[in-house]
């Protein structure tokens, strides 16, 4: 790593759109360290590239800790740090497992509080250090069928502005709260033309969008404590 190289941490690096991220950022020249939990085949292309994978199951405080270990020996200096990694879980899939309950605030707001504490110090040291903190825009609006998620979000943007305070003014702290950008799998078509049609632009974002949003509050000096929707206009309908 030469003394100038940027370097990256992104949570969720292994699938969809951490794993785009980290292969845009790779492509500019950074440093990225790609965390996972069980997207190995995801990590091993993004090594391929360059990165370096670290695993950690973020719903363990322990294996949290030695994720810091492991970026604090990897570089001296952070000048991003994206969490990205979240459980989509709804109400059935709490209310069936205390486990899955605690993993919802584990993943969105003890893992990013305990990373973005830990680092600090590295994101000092990079002289232009950012973390961009991935929400919702469920967070103002919370949707029914998904409680405790929304509630968890809502903690990450509480934590991002509370950070933006905390560290200013050498480290700049921002969210994205993104709509539609990629369905799962699972989403039949019904759910999709139901989704679709009450977004305002009809269509589901895609990756680059969300990528484009990480450039800009990642790049501008004189923005912190923020969040950029990026919904196809779906908040102003929910
Ligand atoms: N897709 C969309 O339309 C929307 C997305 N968002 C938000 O945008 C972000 C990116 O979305 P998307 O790419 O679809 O997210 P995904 O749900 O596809 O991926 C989430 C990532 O989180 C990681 N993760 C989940 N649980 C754990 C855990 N216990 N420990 C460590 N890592 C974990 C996964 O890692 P691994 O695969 O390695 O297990 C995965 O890489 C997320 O924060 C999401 O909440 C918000 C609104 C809409
Ligand atoms: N971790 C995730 N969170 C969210 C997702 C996702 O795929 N992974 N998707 C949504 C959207 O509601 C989307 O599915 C459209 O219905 C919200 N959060």
């Amino acid at each position: 790593m030469s003394l100038e190289q940027p370097v990256a941490l992104i949570t969720g690096a292994g699938r969809r759109f951490g794993f785009a991220l980290a292969q845009q950022l790779l492509a500019e020249g950074y440093l990225v360290l790609a965390h996972y939990n069980s997207s190995k085949a995801g990590i091993v292309e993004l090594e391929q590239q360059g990165a370096i994978g670290i695993r950690a199951d973020l719903t363990d405080s322990t294996a949290v800790t030695n994720l810091i270990d492991e970026v604090q020996r990897c570089t001296k200096r952070l000048d991003l740090l994206v969490n990205n990694a979240s459980c989509f879980f709804n109400n059935a899939t709490v209310d069936a497992d205390p486990a899955a309950l605690a993993a919802v605030f584990q993943v969105h707001v003890q893992a990013p509080y305990q990373l973005i504490t830990a680092l600090t110090p590295l994101l000092q040291a990079s002289g232009q250090g950012s973390v961009i903190n991935i929400t919702d825009i469920y967070t103002e609006s919370p949707s029914t069928d998904y409680l405790a998620y929304c509630a968890a979000k809502a903690g990450l943007a509480n934590l991002t502005q509370g950070f933006a305070k905390a560290l200013a003014p050498q480290v700049r702290v921002n969210g994205i709260q993104p709509g539609p950008i990629l369905f799962l799998p699972e989403h039949d078509g019904e759910h999709r033309q139901k989704v679709l049609a009450e977004t305002p632009l009809h269509v589901e974002g895609g990756l680059e969008p969300m990528v484009q949003a990480v450039r800009f509050l990642r790049d501008n000096p004189f923005v912190t404590g923020e969040f950029i929707k990026v919904d196809g206009g779906r908040a102003l309908m929910i």
